[in-house]
């Protein structure tokens, strides 16, 4: 019954009619009364305040005042007619003036009557005006719904142009939420309502529309929010236990002679405990006869590779195949010869498989892969081809999931009957609370610790002009044995400019060092030729990379010690970030200097403050969320944390830590929601899941 009152079309609506239902659907997507309760304001005006004519200021924003009109007149203006009104309260005398609709108002607005207006005020000619205030009789003032804060609603142009204006939608709500008998059942359960001191869901949506205090507002928000929050996390959290349970994956219990013999004689180093900690995470998951799906995330130089290639020793003791797909060539090879060299004293077979493999090569690494030979493959997306078929492949481990992205891993599932444990490494930090919810599927691990005795990369920020000491700087530098990145931003919609900034950065650091080899890497090279320049920046045939951000993920050079950035006010903060971790890689003294012109915006500011003042690849990325907001991270668009219709991922960090927190207790205490107590939420839970939209559990 209520359901069924939820779902009427709007056209029902007292108020409404079939041309307004029209444009609401067109314009702002409001079908039906459910629609309805759920367009919510923007923001609120205080209409608590009453002003006197005397009171008011030069600079005051939206006031309201009680007065009356004592006379009306037309201005004849250079620019056209206005129609100006005196209007006078016991204190003094402001004018109203209209530019629109001229003979309405002369028909409608009745003189010497009381009249609450409200508006933006002027300072002109002496005097306050109001131009085109709402307007209102006292008499009616006092019959309609009144409340402390006047919402006002996210509107187009085109529904003001047909006279769909703020005070229209409010009618509408108002009739909405007191003639139509709508009631709206609780979601969430007394546990939670009690210890949270959460208003009732029906409270909580009279007061997001007219709300009765600035603390009822406050409430009333905070509960939806939550709410919304709230089932998002449950749905995450859920789905990911469902899939635990449905999915069995391959139980590797056994730790055994590839894993230990390394661990104990081949380890070039001691572990971090974030690395243990990160091992331990993976070995259980891979112990437990579910499939794993894990995000490892972890700074630039955390030590990821070290994890990846101990947790493929655990598929192989196993009996079972391991592979890592990485997005690009260098970095595959790369990979490989830093696995193949931990592994110089094991008996394992690793291979490498790219673009690039040779066709007779190819087809002995296929037969080899299927007869079980190749313990460990490595290699692009090469990997996801049909021919490529494992004996048995028991975990893949994808590096940069952002490239790759989720219909992919899906692919590399379809690689045997049971799917493979799968684990997704990444360099770009994710601040947590945004992880929660782009990779609700995903567990993840964090590397949140470096490898002890680095030294911090030494960021500063140093403008154009002062380029001739940035010179001498880097051939201090290059004559001491190290060698320089220097990098040019590289944006779509201007690739042709840039393009001609690489060429004119490039030849004027060729005249610079005409002493010293450079290489030069850009996006619109062929993969062979930009391997060639690459390789010879590392075998340190050259000692200058000139390169767009093409090197931006992963390369390896340890004994590069200066990232220089040009124009670095056009990178965002992940992505100097990530440039700023191809130095610091060895064991000398790295420095990173970005460059820019005078002029920069605040946003700019902050960002190249952040990188001087911070090496922590998690600070910055919340700086960056900060800035950005959610929808310019990499990965957002898909996952739906943009489609929130109340809570603010990066502003309500808090509310969702809190929501996270609560659908995780309640599902490990009542997985299927079956408990007595839990019977809300499992109805707007079905509800949520059956109709795909978080918000139309709301009813
Ligand atoms: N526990 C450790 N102690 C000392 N050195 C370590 C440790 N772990 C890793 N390293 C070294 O640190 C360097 C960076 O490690 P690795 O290449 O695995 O980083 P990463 O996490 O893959 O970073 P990126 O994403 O930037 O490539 C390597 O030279 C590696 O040998």
């Amino acid at each position: 019954m209520m359901q069924n009152l939820l779902q009427t079309p709007i056209e029902y609506l007292k108020g409404v009619g079939p041309n307004r239902a029209e444009l609401l659907k067109k314009e702002l997507k409001i079908a039906t009364y459910r629609d309805l309760v759920n367009f919510f304001p923007n923001r609120y005006i205080d209409k608590t305040a009453f002003y006197k004519i005397s009171q008011l200021q030069r600079n005051s924003s939206e006031v309201q005042v009680v007065g009356k009109i004592v006379h009306i007149k037309t201005v004849e203006q250079k620019r056209g007619k206005r129609l100006v009104a005196d209007f006078v309260d016991d204190t003094g005398r402001m004018e109203l003036v209209w530019f629109r609709g001229h003979k309405w108002i002369r028909e409608n607005l009745k003189l010497n009557t009381q009249y609450v207006v409200f508006g933006k005020t002027n300072w002109f000619n002496g005097m306050f005006s109001m131009p085109h205030p709402e307007m209102e009789l006292v008499a009616d003032y006092k019959k309609n719904l009144r409340t402390a804060m006047q919402p006002v609603y996210p509107s187009t142009e085109m529904l003001v142009k047909k006279g769909i204006t703020n005070r229209v939608i409010m009618k509408l709500m108002q009739e909405l939420l007191q003639q139509t008998g709508l009631k709206f059942i609780e979601s969430l359960n007394n546990e939670l309502i009690n210890e949270l001191k959460l208003i009732p869901k029906s409270e909580a949506l009279f007061n997001i529309h007219f709300p009765k205090s600035q603390e009822m507002l406050a409430k009333a928000q905070f509960r939806l929010k939550f709410e919304e929050l709230f089932f998002i996390q449950l749905q995450l959290l859920r789905r990911n236990m469902l899939h635990k349970q449905k999915i069995k994956g391959f139980n590797f219990d056994r730790i055994g002679e590839n894993f230990n013999n390394f661990f104990h004689d081949h380890l070039p180093f001691n572990l971090t405990n974030a690395q243990k900690k990160v091992i331990k995470e993976i070995r259980s998951d891979m112990g437990s006869g579910a499939q794993m799906n894990r995000l490892l995330q972890g700074d630039v130089g955390s030590g990821k590779t070290i994890v990846a290639l101990m947790s493929m020793f655990i598929a192989l003791d196993n009996g079972f195949q391991a592979c890592l797909m990485a997005p690009t060539e260098i970095l595959s090879v790369q990979h490989y010869n830093g696995l193949k060299e931990l592994c110089q004293e094991l008996d394992v077979n690793i291979r490498l498989l790219t673009g690039s493999t040779k066709t007779s090569e190819r087809k002995e690494i296929h037969e080899e892969l299927e007869n079980g030979q190749i313990h460990i493959l490595i290699g692009t997306h090469a990997l996801l081809e049909d021919k490529v078929k494992f004996q048995n492949l028991g975990l893949a481990i994808i590096d940069e999931q952002h490239r790759f992205g989720v219909a992919q891993r899906a692919k590399l599932w379809k690689k045997n009957e049971i799917p493979p444990h799968i684990l997704v490494m990444t360099a770009t930090p994710i601040p947590r609370t945004l992880a929660m919810s782009l990779y609700g599927d995903l567990d993840i691990s964090v590397i949140d610790e470096l490898p002890p005795g680095r030294k911090p990369v030494k960021t500063v920020h140093r403008f154009d002009s002062n380029r001739l000491k940035v010179f001498r700087f880097i051939r201090e530098e290059i004559q001491k044995g190290r060698q320089v990145y220097i990098v040019y931003p590289l944006i779509q919609e201007s690739e042709k400019m840039d393009y001609k900034d690489l060429m004119d950065g490039y030849e004027s650091i060729a005249r610079e060092f005409p002493d010293f080899q450079i290489s030069i890497v850009h996006g619109q090279m062929k993969p062979a030729d930009k391997d060639y320049e690459m390789d010879r920046f590392v075998r340190t045939e050259t000692q200058i990379m000139v390169a767009t951000t093409v090197i931006e993920v992963g390369v390896n050079v340890p004994n590069a010690s200066v990232m220089i950035i040009e124009s670095a006010e056009r990178f965002g903060l992940s992505q100097l970030h990530q440039l700023r971790g191809r130095v610091g890689r060895g064991a000398d003294q790295s420095y990173c200097i970005l460059m820019t012109g005078h002029k920069l915006s605040s946003d700019s500011k902050t960002r190249l403050e952040t990188m001087t003042s911070t090496n922590d690849g998690f600070e910055i990325a919340e700086v960056d969320l900060k800035l950005r907001g959610p929808g310019d991270l990499m990965g957002t668009q898909q996952s739906g944390v943009l489609n929130l219709k109340i809570a603010d991922i990066v502003k309500d960090n808090s509310i969702l830590k809190s929501a996270r927190f609560y659908a995780s207790k309640i599902l490990k205490e009542d997985p299927n929601l079956s408990m007595e107590k839990n019977l809300m939420i499992k109805n707007a839970y079905s509800r949520l899941v059956k109709n795909n939209t978080i918000w139309n559990y709301i009813s």
